[in-house]
């Protein structure tokens, strides 16, 4: 990332209540508008669904926790802290770097392709960014990945290679592999869309513990809406570069205000 000699100290933006803030991002693709000046916010703690076509950024809106795409213009802060900040000129510059740095480390992702270490064992592939990042100690750090691999049912497979292991236990060790950094924020990117539906159950029953047990503030792109509807206080309903709805599940799934929404929950195959 280009780094600012201009850029802004951490300043703090607001109450717990709004632990992550979008404000007034766009972001376009060349002619194709992605975000159009769309603003929202989640809580401490808090579990969102971002839903919507194909296409309509939801995506684009976790790379940018994980600063991994720029906003055009815009703001966003996690925790009171900027990650992309606006100026009053309109110029868009990063926080500096070591605290860009400092906010990100509280962000996890898990992605669709379980992105694992192919010829790291899974004890190690939990093991390692801990390790090495967050400078644990081995054993600390083994202790915690055997705890966080019994929790996702992998217990037994410590010493396998992913590539001994079904997508779904891939899967739950993706997700161990996230826990392992303690993140304030778990980012989840259609994590079952690869798998046939009886691996996605067990691996959204696991995310379901895991909302269960912890106080992880959560942001879930999925289309497994019976998933979206047990686990989220909200959901936010993408289309067009806007967040056209945004209610409680049983809200937004039971009386849809928009036709948009409405055809868009018929077009979807629940997994689990
Ligand atoms: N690096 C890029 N370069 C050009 N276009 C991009 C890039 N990244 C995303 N896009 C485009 O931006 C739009 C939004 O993509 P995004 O992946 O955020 O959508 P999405 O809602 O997550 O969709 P899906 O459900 O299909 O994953 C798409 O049209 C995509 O092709």
């Amino acid at each position: 990332m280009t780094q600012s000699t201009s850029s802004p100290e951490p300043t703090t933006t607001g109450p717990r209540a709004e632990f992550i803030r979008f404000d007034e991002i766009s972001k376009r693709f060349g002619d194709n508008v992605v975000l159009d000046d769309l603003s929202f916010s989640v809580g401490e703690g808090q579990r969102v669904t971002l839903i919507g076509p194909s296409g309509s950024g939801k995506t684009t809106i976790l790379r940018m926790l994980m600063t991994l795409t720029r906003p055009d213009s815009g703001t966003i802060a996690v925790g009171g802290e900027y990650l992309f900040h606006e100026q009053r000129d309109g110029g868009l510059v990063p926080a500096s770097e070591a605290h860009v740095r400092r906010v990100r480390g509280r962000i996890t992702m898990v992605f669709q392709q379980y992105n694992l270490f192919p010829n790291m064992r899974v004890l190690r592939n939990v093991t390692e960014a801990p390790i090495h990042v967050l400078g644990r100690s081995r054993e600390q750090a083994e202790q915690r990945g055997r705890e966080l691999l019994d929790m996702v049912g992998l217990g037994e497979k410590l010493d396998s290679y992913p590539s001994q292991l079904s997508g779904g236990q891939q899967q739950r060790v993706a997700i161990a592999r996230a826990l392992a950094m303690d993140p304030d924020v778990l980012l989840l990117d259609e994590i079952t869309s690869a798998l046939d539906p009886e691996l996605a159950a067990e691996v959204l029953d696991v995310l379901r513990d895991v909302a269960r047990t912890s106080d992880i503030t959560m942001l879930v792109v999925t289309h497994a809406m019976k998933f979206a509807r047990d686990v989220s206080d909200k959901v936010l309903m993408f289309d067009g570069g806007k967040i056209i709805e945004a209610k409680a599940p049983a809200e937004l799934f039971e009386s849809p205000e928009h036709e948009r929404t409405r055809s868009f929950l018929r077009s979807v195959i629940d997994e689990a």
